[in-house]
Formats: structure tokens, C-alpha cells, sequence
């Protein structure tokens, strides 16, 4: 992987995920630095991976080629604004932000800056992510391939041609492991009822899961569906608990969820 001095703004759960799989990926520590206001996260991160930390975006900024927008969506006009204060031309940005265009984050930045569009998800922390990107022309296929090894030392990653494809990714891939941790709470919830412990029906839905989630990953050459029927005696339990489900509207419901949560993101781009 190209070794980019690179730099992220934002020392929260996602950079230090990204930080991470660099480090295990071989990325030396020499090239990487985050800033944050508070220390307490850039002292774990200096710590556990031995790389550079500041509390000034300015010397984040002085410090990289590659810079990393890692901040709530909330905080990125204002912490934008500021880096203007630096010379930014020749700096490559990824921006990590839900639901905040190219467009947007270059006006914030006061130029035409190469950006890279990236969502990421939470299992990234264990090298397991999935990141959707987008790039405009702007960045060269060089920097393409320099961010899709980035964010491939976390996980996998896609591409999307359209920047609204990224909200698909959203819907599909970035909130995606909040549904599932809500399905597995309403199985630990009701296996409680049923008289289990809280830690024994947590283990039995997390283990489940876990082993259904690799056998998914294992059979790429079956239908999720064809999987579905390896569990499914005729006339039995999981027929029971299937059809309850489908006759329920668990499809439509995952949809709508989804689509609220295309309509969310493109509501933050317009408000923020
Ligand atoms: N958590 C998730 O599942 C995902 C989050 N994202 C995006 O990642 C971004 C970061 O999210 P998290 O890491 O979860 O948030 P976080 O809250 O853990 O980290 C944000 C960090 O930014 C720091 N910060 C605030 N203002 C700053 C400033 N002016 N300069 C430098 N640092 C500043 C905060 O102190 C905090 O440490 C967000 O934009 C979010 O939309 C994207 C995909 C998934
Ligand atoms: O909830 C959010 O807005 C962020 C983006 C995807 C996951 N977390």
C-alpha cells in the first residue's frame, strides 16, 4: 500500500478503527497522526498504536497529503472553516461523514479539493467493515486505489458511480449493524420471557447469529433463501417462526427502514 503522510481529524470510534487496520496492515505509525480537541483519546491512540497525535487540526493538516474528515456531521462546517487557515492545495480528502455531499464538504473547505466519500460501518473495529465509496473526477485513480487500500485493511470495500448511491450504502451497510443488534435484542428480550437468564439468552442468540452470519459468508454460491430452507422442515418450528414473519411484513418494514434512512441522509445534506 502507498504510504501517504495521513492525517485524521476526528479521533473518534471510527478513526481509531481505521487506525487500527492500517497499523496491522503494516501502515508505519510514522505516517499517521490524529487530532481532537481532548486528549484522552489521542493518549490511548498514541498508547496502543504509537502513532502522531495534536490538539491543533492546523498542525493535522501541515502534518498530512491525506486527511481524514472525521468529525459528526454536525461539527464539520465549522471545523472546515477553520482548516482554511492552511494551505490545502495538493491535499487529498476522505470524508467519513453520513450525508454530507462533495460539493458540500468542498464549499465548506473553500476550494476544489479532491474528496473521496467513504461509509464505513462499526465492524470495521474488528476488521470486518464494509465501506461503500465515491470519488468524483477530481481524484485520481492513484488516490482511488490509495483509499481503497485504506479502507480494505478494515474490511471490504464497494464503489458507487452516483454520489447518491453513498446512501444506499447508508441504508444497506453503514447503519445496517444497529438493525441487526435490534433483531438480537427482541430474540434475547423473548427468550427471557421464555425463562432464560439475560446472559444465556444472550449467548444463545449471539452464537446462532454468529454461525448464521458465517454460513452465509461460507455458501456464497447459495441463494440467502436456499439457506433459509436448509433450516426449514416442512410443516415445522421455523416454518412457524418464518411465515409469522413474512406475514407480519418483515420485508416491508426492513424497506421502509431503509428508505427512511436514504430520506434521513438526504435530509442532513440539505440542513447541514
Ligand atoms: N459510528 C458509525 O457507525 C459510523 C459513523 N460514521 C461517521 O463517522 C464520523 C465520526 O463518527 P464516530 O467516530 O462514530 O464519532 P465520535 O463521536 O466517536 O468521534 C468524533 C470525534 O471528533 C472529535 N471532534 C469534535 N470536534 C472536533 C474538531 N473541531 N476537531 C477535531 N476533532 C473534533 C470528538 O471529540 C470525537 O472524538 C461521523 O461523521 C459519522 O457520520 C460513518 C459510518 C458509520
Ligand atoms: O447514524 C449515523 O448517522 C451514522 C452513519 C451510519 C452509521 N452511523
Amino acid at each position: 500500500m502507498q504510504q501517504k503522510k495521513l492525517a485524521f481529524i476526528g479521533a473518534g470510534n471510527m478513526s481509531r478503527s481505521i487506525i487500527s487496520g492500517l497499523i496491522q496492515s503494516g501502515y508505519s505509525q510514522e505516517n499517521i497522526l490524529a487530532s481532537n480537541p481532548s486528549t484522552p483519546k489521542l493518549d490511548a491512540l498514541k498508547k496502543d498504536f504509537g502513532i502522531h497525535t495534536s490538539q491543533s487540526n492546523d498542525e493535522a493538516c501541515q502534518f498530512a497529503d491525506a486527511i481524514v474528515l472525521a468529525v459528526k456531521p454536525q461539527m464539520m462546517g465549522e471545523m472546515c472553516q477553520a482548516l482554511q487557515n492552511n494551505n490545502l492545495s495538493d491535499k487529498l480528502f476522505l470524508s467519513i461523514a453520513a450525508g454530507l455531499p462533495v460539493a458540500r464538504l468542498q464549499a465548506m473547505l473553500g476550494g476544489d479539493y479532491p474528496v473521496v466519500r467513504i461509509m464505513p460501518n462499526t465492524p470495521s473495529l474488528l476488521g470486518k467493515g464494509m465501506s461503500g465509496m465515491y470519488a468524483d473526477d477530481k481524484v485520481s485513480a492513484a488516490d482511488k486505489q490509495y483509499v481503497d487500500d485504506v479502507m480494505g485493511s478494515v474490511g471490504e470495500t464497494v464503489w458507487v458511480e452516483q454520489e447518491e448511491g453513498i446512501n444506499g450504502v447508508i441504508a444497506a451497510a453503514g447503519s445496517s449493524p444497529a438493525y441487526f443488534f435490534l433483531f438480537l435484542q427482541a430474540m434475547q428480550e423473548e427468550a427471557m420471557n421464555m425463562g432464560f437468564e439475560k446472559d444465556i439468552a444472550r449467548k444463545m442468540v449471539q452464537q446462532a447469529m454468529l454461525g448464521a452470519a458465517e454460513m452465509v459468508c461460507h455458501n456464497q454460491n447459495l441463494e440467502l433463501s436456499e439457506l433459509r430452507a436448509q433450516v426449514t422442515s416442512k410443516g415445522g418450528t421455523t416454518a412457524a417462526a418464518c411465515n409469522t414473519l413474512i406475514d407480519e411484513g418483515l420485508s416491508d418494514t426492513v424497506a421502509k427502514a431503509m428508505r427512511a434512512a436514504v430520506a434521513r441522509a438526504e435530509e442532513m445534506a440539505k440542513q447541514l
